[in-house]
This record gives structure tokens, sequence and C-alpha cells, in this order.
């Protein structure tokens, strides 16, 4: 009764208290003992372990918290959609593409973590609504403006599914995959060229071939760098929150060679309003080899540097390991059938669609 989850409930459990305690002194012979706030909080969490962690729900299911809520606040403020990655799939692109659009508005960006809000899935989490709130502007007179928000990590987070689908119950899930052996090999070149020592160290085959003996930090950089690529595990786990309806894939492969055809479809998923003619607004500039998005002088501006990177082709034996489910020791068993990822309860990646099996249905 104590550990309320939101805020907006804990204005009303203080109200609660007060006059239950009232009526216990007024009504009953009960003589009341109590101990700090922290020995209080100790002993609720020895006996409700479960909710030590706080899950912040929706503030807007119920009319009560609505009338105790601020009045400058409004659910408006939250995303109606995310593009939860994962990461080195064209995600980037994807948010710069959605931001284009004038019915569309994304995130500011978080100093702290490279752009990203990273709410649902770390430290940000305890820092409540408000902070998360603070990341999106103040509703204008309609509501019809689309907020959304790109994290790339929150696709593979454990607790991610969970505590979206409390806040953001009715939002829109927007997942984009590649081949999971390119998002490896993309992945492992973004972390060398970002320094880090372990990629610096050590080759792509020795980093996915690692096992329990390696040493540590080897054996850290294999599983960021598979285990984001396991996408039926992780996407099992989105649609034990969310209905299939809610989430759509993204081929990140066609994002990259018709962005046009995607945003199309995307925009139909979103059911946004009105329809942002993309042909006009994107086009393929040679000398990044990508689509880029057209500017008022009719130039174009590309991603950055770190989007569309150089660097030799994968070798053909590391691609097949990661392809070919070996069928035993570490490296079935951190890989995977990578192949078969694109499945995960009759939930196939087809293009843009999401076929639903008979066995799942209800999902
Ligand atoms: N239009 C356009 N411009 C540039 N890059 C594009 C584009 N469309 C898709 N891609 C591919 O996006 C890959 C980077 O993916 P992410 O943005 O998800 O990476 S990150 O997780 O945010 O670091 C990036 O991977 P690398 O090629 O390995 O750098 C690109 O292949």
């Amino acid at each position: 009764m104590t550990h309320l989850s939101n805020y907006g409930n804990d204005r009303l459990a203080l109200y609660t208290f007060e006059s239950v305690i009232k009526f216990i002194k007024c009504w009953t012979n009960l003589s009341l003992r109590t101990v700090p706030p922290l020995q209080l909080g100790e002993k609720y969490f020895h006996l409700f372990p479960n909710e030590r962690d706080p899950i912040w729900g929706y503030p807007c299911a119920d009319r009560r918290h609505m009338q105790i809520w601020a009045k400058e606040k409004s659910c408006d403020q939250l995303p109606k959609f995310l593009v939860i990655g994962p990461q080195k799939t064209g995600t980037t692109a994807l948010y710069t593409f959605l931001a284009m659009h004038p019915a569309i508005v994304a995130n500011y960006p978080s100093a702290d973590t490279f752009e990203e809000v990273q709410f649902f899935n770390g430290k940000n989490y305890y820092k409540g609504i408000d902070w998360y709130m603070s990341f999106f502007p103040v509703p204008a007179n309609s509501s019809s403006r689309f907020l959304f928000e790109k994290s790339a990590t929150y696709f593979e987070g454990e607790m991610v599914p969970q505590r979206v689908k409390a806040l953001l119950p009715h939002s829109k899930l927007v997942v984009t995959v590649i081949p999971p052996s390119k998002r490896a090999y993309s992945w492992y070149h973004h972390m060398r060229a970002h320094n880090d020592p372990t990629a610096l160290q050590y080759s792509f085959h020795q980093v996915i071939t690692a096992h329990d003996g390696d040493p540590r930090p080897l054996r850290s950089l294999r599983n960021k760098c598979l285990v984001p690529g396991m996408y039926a595990k992780h996407l099992e786990r989105w649609l034990d929150h969310f209905p299939a309806s809610q989430l759509i894939l993204i081929d990140g492969e066609e994002l990259r060679s018709d962005p046009v055809y995607v945003m199309n479809e995307l925009q139909r998923f979103l059911g946004i309003q009105p329809f942002y003619n993309y042909t006009e607004h994107l086009r393929y500039d040679k000398r990044k080899g990508f689509f880029c998005q057209v500017t008022e002088e009719d130039k174009t501006k590309c991603l950055g540097r770190g989007k569309g990177r150089i660097y030799p082709p994968m070798n053909e034996s590391d691609a097949k390991l990661l392809k070919v489910s070996t069928g035993e020791g570490v490296t079935e068993r951190v890989v995977g059938k990578m192949e078969e990822s694109y499945c995960a309860c009759g939930l196939c990646y087809l293009g843009m669609k999401i076929e639903v099996d008979e066995n799942c249905k209800g999902l």
C-alpha cells in the first residue's frame, strides 16, 4: 500500500493514509508505532521484494488520476510510437526520415545518452515520468501530432516491454531488422571506430566464436555483438505484452534501398495524416551511397560519417558461421539459429508484413 508507483497515485495515497490513521486512532484501541521512513521502506521491500522496482503506469487510464495531475500535464506529451531498434539496422536513418514529416515530432536530444532518451532500459527509468516527459514538447492545441522517440537498445532490454506497456499501452512499436550476421558485423565495426580496446584487439571471428573460458571483455563484446540479433527471442518478449497489431517490422535493407516505399508503408501503419510525399524529399546521393534528405536549397543532407561506414566485406566463413546453426557447442548457444530468428511464434519477418500463425492467435 505504501509503494504506489506514480506520483499521481502517491498524492492520493497520502490522503488515504491520513484518513486510515485517523480512523484507527478514533475507533480502535490499537496503538500505532512507526520507524523512520528508510526503515519502513526496508521492511516493506523485505515483505514485497517484487515491488522493489517501480513500474510507471499510464496516468490517463483513470479519470481520477487525471484530476489530481497538475493542470499543465497531458498524456499528449507522451509518445504515440517508439522506434525500438535494434542497433545498426538503420534506426538513425528511420528517425531522421520520420522527423522530416510535418505531423511527426521527435524527442529533444539527450546530451548524456548520445541523443537517445534511453528511458525504459536503464538507470534513467528511476528518474520518473516527469523526466521522460521533459524530452517532449508541450502539446500544441491539436493532439494530432505524433510524438515519438527512438532508442535503439530498447529492443533487447529484458524489462523494457513490460515498462513500455505500463506507461504507453497504446503506443505502436517500430522494429527494424537486417540479417543478424550483417547487424553483428556492422556493430563490431562501430565499436572499432569508437576505439573500443577489445574490438581493436580481436578480429570479428575471434569475437563471434569467443567461448566461456575467454577473457571477460571479449565475452562481453561477443554478447553485445550477437544478442540483439536474436530477433525471435526478443520479439517473443515484446509479444508477451503487446498484440502483434501494435508492432511493425521494417526491413532495414529495404529502408536503405527504397526508403520512400518503406516510409509510405510506415505512414499507413501509423495512421498519420497528412500523407507526406517522401519522393520529393529523399534523394539518392552517389557520394554517400545512400538516400539523403533534400534540403530547401535542393541539395542533399546525409547522415554523418558514423552511418554508412566503409569496411571490408565480411569473411564468407564468418557469414556462414552466423547463418548456419552449428548444432553444438558455445557458438550454437550464443549465436542460436540466426536465420530462423526471423520467425517468432509464427510471427515472421516478411518484408513489411507480420504474419501471425494460427497457433499464436491472441498474441
Ligand atoms: N540513408 C542512410 N544513410 C546512412 N546509413 C543508412 C541509411 N539507411 C540505412 N543505413 C544503415 O544504417 C546503419 C546504421 O544503423 P543505425 O542508425 O541503427 O546505427 S546505430 O545503432 O544508431 O549506431 C548503417 O550501417 P553501416 O553501413 O554499418 O554504417 C547503414 O548501413
